[in-house]
């Protein structure tokens, strides 16, 4: 972090403000208002002390009292309403930001999310927004009302004794020193603790949204000490952040208290002498206590936000970050055959460039074609299907649709293009009619059915007594493998793709759901161009071809009776692993 980046961040956290200066301005003339009523208080003092105690006057007092009361209801009442503009505006803000920050994330490319636990992201989405709006909002109220509150004072001050608030004003000097030298490392110390918090909060999101496998492994305990460890260390940074916080507003409060110590001493000396009167030394040490209060409270927001740009700092981080592949711009084709190529393809995955996981991939699919991938684990099977769908680019070579490079097309067109059903399918935690509708979100409630009935799920889903609106739980829980898939199945066939990536289901489905499922696929991949990963004998027999790949290298290819009369890899695959199935 280079110190340059502060005043940048403060100029971009009062930037945010800005849109909302409506609201702002009106807050501003309520602090203005309440403010000055603040100010008129001393005067009144003088005048009691002064005027009507010392004219004995009754009527007087009885006067002042009641412009007292008067002065109080206003300063009340615009207090609120200046309270109550700025919390507004500043919820406003932090709605906007957080959205423009999801908004950010989720834009970004897949191998982001391979490098940063979802957790520590939203912990910036809640965390580090929450700070900020504190720092925009009412910071910014309090900062505004202080500097009147001392502007406004001095100017009186000035007007009451000239010697006596040069003198005042001799702790000016000090309390910026401490400023600089305190707001830099309160700044550092906020970044550190919200990149602790953020990491605690990414072992609490990993382990309840893992707690099945917590649960299974009894590891309830480990976790919680893992979590335990991780605010530790968050504590630990936030304790020095709040010892500077306290030491750098401790100094400077005492220095505006010894301010006004010297300026009693020194005022009551002028009174002995006669030059200043029982009330003018009385409203001069209200005032510059008053002025001192708000010297102090500017010091404790200047410590506030410094910590607010430390989150500030990470939020536009993140806010400014260009995802390496655009998710959307490009040519879109007006018309699709569903054929694929890859060329030479080499590929890496970014989280780990240095171990090479596709060389020199060739692979054709014409369209219409059904394609089997298969090969030992870890060969790169998904890393095929993640690149023709285009989570990632590869390294070098190309994947060509309809001989276009994938790279120049629009991802999004290409997205809608694209079916997958994955292995173990994820569901969002709504009802089964909005999962399936994840395919296509205008379909009507009639293709919604045709397309469960063409995935065999409408039988199933009907027997429930909320029907297409039961709930499914996160990520699905509330159903079976089975189920789960058939409901991935007739998202596809509601997308109604040209080309489709199936990754076949290893774990075994009783006998009546896999025929159900498998069913549901072979009139899915009718006549679409399809990759699939196969698992199951059934599945290379009724495929057009089969591709064999071993550590990132296609070694066989060829249709199921071919490279079963071939001495290899695939005759060895089928024996060990197709066998039971
Ligand atoms: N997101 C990722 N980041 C880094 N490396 C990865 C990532 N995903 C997979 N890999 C690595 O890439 C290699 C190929 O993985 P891939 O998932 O393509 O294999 P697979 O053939 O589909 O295996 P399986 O049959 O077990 O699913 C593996 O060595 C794996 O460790």
């Amino acid at each position: 972090m280079s110190q340059a980046s502060s005043p940048v961040t403060v100029r971009r956290l009062l930037g945010l403000a800005r849109a909302e200066g409506r609201s702002l301005s009106a807050g501003i003339f309520f602090l203005l208002l309440s403010s000055g009523m603040a100010l008129v208080f001393p005067q009144a003092l003088r005048f009691i002390i002064d005027e009507a105690l010392g004219a004995r006057n009754q009527a007087f007092i009885d006067r002042a009292a009641l412009g007292l009361i008067a002065v109080f209801a206003v300063q009340a009442g615009a207090d609120a309403l200046r309270y109550s503009f700025f919390t507004n505006a500043g919820e406003r803000i932090v709605t906007r930001l957080r959205h423009d920050l999801f908004a950010s994330l989720v834009a970004q490319e897949v191998a982001f999310f391979d490098e940063h636990k979802t957790g520590e992201l939203t912990s910036r989405l809640t965390a580090d927004t929450q700070v900020l709006q504190h720092a925009v909002s009412n910071n910014i109220a309090t900062a505004l009302r202080c500097g009147a509150q001392a502007a406004g004072g001095l100017a009186l001050l000035l007007y009451t004794s000239p010697l006596l608030t040069l003198l005042m004003l001799a702790i000016v000097p000090p309390v910026v020193v401490a400023t600089v030298l305190f707001g830099r490392r309160i700044r550092q110390t906020s970044r550190r603790v919200q990149a602790a918090l953020a990491e605690a909060n990414g072992v609490a999101d990993e382990v309840l949204s893992g707690i099945r496998t917590v649960r299974a492994f009894a590891a309830e305990r480990h976790e919680v000490e893992r979590y335990r460890h991780c605010l530790e260390r968050a504590f630990a940074v936030a304790r020095e952040r709040s010892r500077l916080s306290t030491a750098y507003v401790a100094s400077t409060s005492f220095a505006g208290l010894a301010a006004a110590a010297v300026v009693l001493w020194y005022g009551s000396r002028l009174m002995l002498r006669g030059e200043l009167s029982m009330g003018g030394l009385t409203s001069f040490l209200v005032y510059s206590t008053l002025v001192s209060m708000a010297l102090s409270g500017l010091t404790d927001l200047w410590a506030d936000l410094m910590r607010a740009s430390g989150c500030a700092e990470r939020v536009f981080e993140m806010l400014d970050r260009q995802p390496s592949m655009p998710s959307s711009g490009g040519e879109r084709l007006r018309e699709l055959q569903g054929q694929v190529r890859f060329q030479a393809v080499r590929f890496a995955y970014p989280a780990r460039p240095d171990v090479p996981v596709l060389h020199d991939v060739d692979l054709a699919l014409q369209p219409g074609e059904v394609v089997a991938i298969v090969g030992p684990s870890g060969a790169g099977k998904s890393t095929i299907a993640g690149l023709l769908t285009r989570m990632y680019d590869p390294e070098s070579g190309r994947v060509l649709l309809d001989g276009k490079e994938l790279r120049s097309l629009d991802p999004e067109w290409l997205r809608q293009r694209i079916g997958t059903v994955a292995q173990e399918p994820l569901l969002f935690a709504s009802s089964i009619a909005d999962n399936i509708r994840y395919g296509r979100m205008d379909a009507s409630d009639a293709e919604l059915e045709a397309a469960a009935r063409a995935a065999n799920a409408h039988e199933f889903i009907s027997r429930f007594p909320e029907g297409y609106r039961t709930l499914v739980g996160e990520r699905g829980v509330q159903l079976s493998g089975g189920q789960k898939q058939r409901i991935a199945i007739a998202r596809a066939v509601l997308k109604d793709p040209r080309l489709l990536v199936l990754d076949e289901a290893t774990s075994a489905l009783d006998a009546e759901s896999e025929h159900l499922v498998q069913e549901a696929l072979e009139r899915l991949m009718k006549g679409r161009t399809t990759l699939i990963i196969a698992h199951r004998l059934s599945t290379v027999i009724g495929a057009d071809r089969v591709v064999v790949l071993e550590g990132g290298r296609v070694v066989q290819s060829g249709d199921h009776s071919t490279l079963m009369g071939q001495e290899g890899l695939y005759r060895r695959l089928v024996e060990r692993q197709f066998v039971a199935a």
